[in-house]
Order: C-alpha cells, then structure tokens, then sequence
C-alpha cells in the first residue's frame, strides 16, 4: 500500500473523519496545494526544487532546523532510492515526515487504576487551556467518566467564572478558589473533592503567567507537591497547552516550561484557525514530546484526539490522487 492511500486509510478508520478534515483545511492550502503545484515544470531533486520545498515547509511552520532535516533526509533517500518521478518524491517527503514523528516512542497516557487520574493543563494565557480543560471534560464524560474541574487560574481574573460556567454547561463540579487566592489550595480542595466523591479524572486549568523562570518553577513545583500529598502518583499528566497560530514562539514558550516542569504531553489548540500546520512536525523534532489532542473549533467537541497519520492526510489531501 502507498503511503498516501495508508493514511487515507487511517483517517477513514475516525469517526471524526470529516471534521479533521475541515480542521485543517488552512494547513492544506499552504502544505499540500502548495507542494502539488511543485510538479508543474518539476525536472527532478537539485537545488532549486529542494529550495521550493524547504520554502514551503518553512511556511507551514516547521521551523529552520526541523525544515533542513527533512530536506536533507528527502535528497539522501530520493538518491539512495533513484527517485524520478514527481509522485515517487512527494511519498518519500510524506513518508519522511511520518518517520520523522514515528521516531520517537511514547509514553502510554497514564491513568490511575484504583482512584483519581488527575491531568494539570499548563501554559500562557491565550492559549486555550480554559477552553481545552471543558473540551477535555466533554471527552471524558462522554467515554463513561466521572470528572471534576479545578479553577486554579486564580490569578486571570474570569478565568474562575469561565471554567465554572463551563462546569454547568457539561454538568461537572467545578472547585473554585478566591481570585488571587493561592491555585495549589483549590488544587488540595479539587483532590479531597475527588476522592470523596470517586470522581474518575481531576482536570486542573492553572495560571498561565510567563514570569521568571524561577517563579514559574516554584509555582508549578508546590501545585505538584500538594497534589502528590492528596494523591499518591499524581499528577498522572501534565500537559502543556500551546496555541498553533503563535508558531516558533510557541516553541519557545513550551521551552521554559519544559524547564520549569514535567510535561508529559501537548495539547494543540487553534488548528481550525491557522495555515502553520506544520508546527506539529517542529514540536516533535525540537521537543520530542507527544501531541495528545489538537483543538479544532470552539465548541467541546472540537477536541480531537491527535494521531500522525490522519493528521498528515489533513495536510496534504489530494497530493496522491494522481500517483
Ligand atoms: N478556533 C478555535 N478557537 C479556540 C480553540 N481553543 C480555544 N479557542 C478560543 O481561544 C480563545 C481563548 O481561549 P481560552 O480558553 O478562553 O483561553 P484563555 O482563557 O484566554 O487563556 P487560558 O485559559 O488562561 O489559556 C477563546 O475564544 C476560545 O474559544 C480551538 O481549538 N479553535
């Protein structure tokens, strides 16, 4: 089987085939509309045409050092294999980009067997965690799970207010603590809650504040204490929010926190509204952590759960029709 009519198949096994494919219309036009138009004139691999792709990748966001080993890996196979014609290079770059994810193994989610499995979502403001911790709750709730909310983004002020709305909305409690009130304390109220209750997953939205390093650091480190005393192995997940359409700074971004913290997972919102795509293959190479959810729309069940292979048919729909 070709490599476009295996991710094909991967996307058609989804019952949430069509809205991937909506989500990530943007990334379309600029990654695999753009790619195709590379067969008109396309005389084989040499520079120009390595340049037109590396171009191309670069306006999907991969970023320079991610962009510079997928061509380089492009030539090297494309000669090894005697490449020709332009179908045969665009399966070797797809298939290129696939590996290149496929690289490194992951982790299984972690879940806690014998009471609450708690998920931290971290990362700056603006980025969508509010809205990713409901996402995530409808997800939840809709396999069959008990969760409670935790608004620890005390510091945002109507971030409490927005996370118990949503709280409402899905019918799922939410713990609120005080606008400036210390976020580890709703955290420790969130576990007793939990536990009481037999709640399946606690979803802790926290403060997004990009300060120092240290800062950061030690706010993050004390929620992680509080709620490891509570609940012996948690948190299980520690996933960072980042927005797509902030591209390589978003990168940057995920870099302090990774500093600051574990991070076991990225969630990535605002797929729907961005033509930089490419930001997931950039997250891989320069972080090496797994993308857990993309988000594809505002509404709860616009959180997708993320898999390379649809994701890669999303972006480059249509290159292999005529292969
Ligand atoms: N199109 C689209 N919009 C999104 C997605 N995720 C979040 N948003 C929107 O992005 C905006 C910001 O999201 P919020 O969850 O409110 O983020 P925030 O509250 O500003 O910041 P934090 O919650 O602190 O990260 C809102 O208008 C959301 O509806 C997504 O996947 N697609």
């Amino acid at each position: 089987m070709g490599i476009f009519a295996k991710l094909k198949a991967s996307l058609q096994g989804r019952d949430d085939a069509d809205r991937y494919l909506k989500g990530l219309d943007k990334s379309k036009k600029t990654f695999g509309d753009r790619l195709r138009r590379l067969a008109n004139g396309f005389r084989g691999v040499d520079d120009e045409f390595l340049e037109e792709v590396m171009i191309i990748l670069l306006e999907a966001d991969v970023g320079i050092h991610t962009a510079e080993k997928i061509t380089a890996r492009l030539e090297n196979e494309a000669a090894r294999q005697r490449l020709k014609t332009f179908d045969e290079i665009s399966e070797c770059l797809v298939s290129v980009m696939l590996e290149m994810y496929q690289e490194h193994t992951d982790a299984e989610v972690q879940v806690n067997e014998n009471g609450t499995t708690v998920i931290l979502l971290v990362g700056v403001n603006g980025s969508g965690k509010t809205t990713t911790a409901a996402k995530l709750t409808k997800t939840l709730s809709d396999q069959g799970n008990s969760v409670v909310l935790a608004a620890a983004d005390t510091f945002r002020a109507g971030a409490v207010d927005q996370l118990a709305r949503w709280g409402e909305r899905l019918n799922v409690p939410c713990i609120k603590g005080r606008e400036n009130g210390d976020p580890s304390a709703v955290l420790v109220d969130a576990c007793r809650y939990a536990c009481e209750h037999h709640i399946d997953y606690l979803i802790g939205d926290t403060a997004g504040r990009l300060q120092n390093k240290v800062n950061l650091m030690n706010e993050l480190g004390k929620m992680r204490r509080v709620i490891e005393r509570e609940i012996p192995g948690a948190p299980h997940e520690v996933w960072l929010v980042l927005d797509a359409t902030t591209g390589q700074n978003g990168i940057q971004q995920a870099k302090v926190f990774l500093e600051a913290t574990k991070v076991s997972g990225i969630i990535l919102t605002k797929m729907d509204g961005t033509a930089k795509g490419g930001i997931v293959l950039a997250i891989r190479d320069q972080l090496g952590l797994p993308v857990r959810y993309i988000g594809l729309g505002e509404q709860p069940q616009d959180l997708r759960p993320f898999d390379i292979e649809s994701y890669l048919y999303g972006i480059c729909e249509g290159m292999g029709d005529h292969a």
